[in-house]
């Protein structure tokens, strides 16, 4: 699976933590992220990771255009709620193209949680029969 991990600062620490959790499950799979947020968790967990632009230089929008070709399966986004983006059209644009889309997004650790258990056990399986449907 394609997997996108994004992470506001303020929400750094709690992705990086994530990942260094997760990593057991995350080295199965293909690893996107906008540019901080992809270095961090490179250096934290030794997995190759494709870094896009930092967010606020395009890299939502670039994610929201492997998700509009059907090459995104997952986007696990770590957003701050108590601070205001200057990119937030293009977090919002990212939203919005997984919901046209039906690409599940969480966008807290809670969900995030259940989401990449969700994923070891096979319940985003489903994403590989709409692909081979293209
Ligand atoms: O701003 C972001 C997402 O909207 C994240 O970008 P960085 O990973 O480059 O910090």
């Amino acid at each position: 699976m394609k997997i996108s991990l994004i992470a506001h600062d303020e929400k750094k620490p709690e992705i990086i933590q994530f990942a260094v959790s997760y990593k057991h499950i995350l080295k199965q799979h293909d690893l996107y992220a906008t540019g901080t947020t992809g270095k961090r968790i490179a250096e934290a967990t030794g997995l190759s990771v494709h870094r896009f632009k930092s967010g606020p230089l395009g890299g939502d929008q670039q994610i929201g255009a492997k998700i509009a070709e059907n090459e995104m399966d997952l986007v696990i986004f770590l957003k701050d709620p108590l601070t205001a983006q200057p990119h937030e059209p293009d977090i919002s644009a990212l939203g919005r193209l997984s919901d046209v889309y039906q690409i599940p997004l969480v966008t807290n650790l809670a969900g995030a949680e259940i989401m990449i258990r969700a994923l070891d056990t096979g319940l985003l399986d489903w994403r590989e029969i709409v692909k081979e449907d293209e």
